[in-house]
């Protein structure tokens, strides 16, 4: 609880700046190089990440597709500076995690919705903002316009227990949002939703992620919710983790419900099975 905590509270309240308008690309807020995580173990170490070269750009969605165990989840916990590396570089914003996590420049959305289930639904958005000392009535201002723009206006005084799974995911992305992070970091959020639902949130994600500009980086097992969502996808292979590929998407940064049906969406869906089946048979 306590590192969620530390995380909660190390958002940045940093404004965003304005979408560069020129044709330069943005500048890198995330690289990694060479980057190797071992965990040890009492019978064999596990290598869980190995030789991971990414380069993430400012306003990029990325999503970390690939199969169980091929490390994800440790991908982005180095990112966010709570997993140690074993060799390599990691810098975030120039920094390093450890820098960057002072600087607050982190949001984080579990798979589960990490709500206190005892506090109201504004209360939960507030907390982060609260334990940063900001003023009980602008942490209050804050939490009501987050929850406007996922849609939870009227819930404020509901408790978590109250909501449906999905509005507790959008209470939690509200919570992260709060803060303004540099980087929003989503751990398969929506892997426990029903198609329906999971659709929807992610037709709502796009939405919010356009108007924000902010950075994503976004780990899921869905190829449909990757294609949908990202501007980069990083096609990881089985343990130990290496990078198969990274496809640059040609979607418009404006996605439509219909998009899920047009050619280049089908086509960026195979291309990206056929690049986690590479990564399969490399193996
Ligand atoms: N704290 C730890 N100690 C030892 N091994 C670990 C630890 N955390 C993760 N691992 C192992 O490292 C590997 C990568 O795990 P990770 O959770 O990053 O994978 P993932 O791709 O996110 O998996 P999933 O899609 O199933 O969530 C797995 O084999 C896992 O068992």
């Amino acid at each position: 609880m306590n590192q969620l905590f530390q995380v909660l509270t190390s958002e940045s309240v940093a404004e965003l700046e304005p979408e560069a308008q020129s044709q330069q690309p943005s500048r890198p807020v995330v690289s990694t190089e060479k980057l190797n995580v071992i965990y040890p173990s009492a019978d064999q170490p596990v290598h869980a990440l190995a030789d991971v070269d990414l380069l993430i750009r400012k306003g990029e969605f990325v999503s970390l597709i690939g199969p169980s165990g091929c490390g994800k989840t440790t991908l982005l916990r180095v990112i966010a500076d709570l997993e140690p590396i074993t060799s390599g570089n990691v810098l975030v914003n120039d920094m390093t995690p450890s820098e960057a996590r002072q600087e607050r420049a982190y949001g984080y959305v579990f798979q589960a919705a990490t709500l206190l289930m005892w506090r109201t639904v504004l209360a939960n958005v507030m907390l982060p903002l609260v334990i940063q000392q900001r003023p009980e009535q602008e942490a209050q201002r804050i939490a009501r316009e987050q929850l406007a723009k996922v849609g939870l206006s009227g819930f404020e005084d509901k408790y978590p227990w109250q909501l449906s799974g999905g509005m507790q995911q959008r209470v939690s992305i509200a919570r992260a949002l709060g803060f303004e992070p540099k980087i929003l970091m989503m751990d398969e959020p929506f892997g426990a939703l029903d198609e329906i639902t999971r659709n929807n949130l992610n037709q709502q994600l796009q939405q919010l992620w356009r108007e924000q500009q902010r950075t994503v980086v976004f780990v899921t097992h869905s190829i449909s919710e990757a294609v949908y969502l990202s501007t980069k996808i990083v096609v990881m292979s089985p343990r130990p983790g290496r990078i198969v590929e990274v496809i640059d998407s040609p979607l418009p940064r404006e996605r439509t419900a219909a998009i899920r049906d047009s050619d280049e969406f089908i086509q960026l869906t195979q291309r990206v099975r056929d690049a986690l089946s590479e990564g399969h048979h490399e193996h």
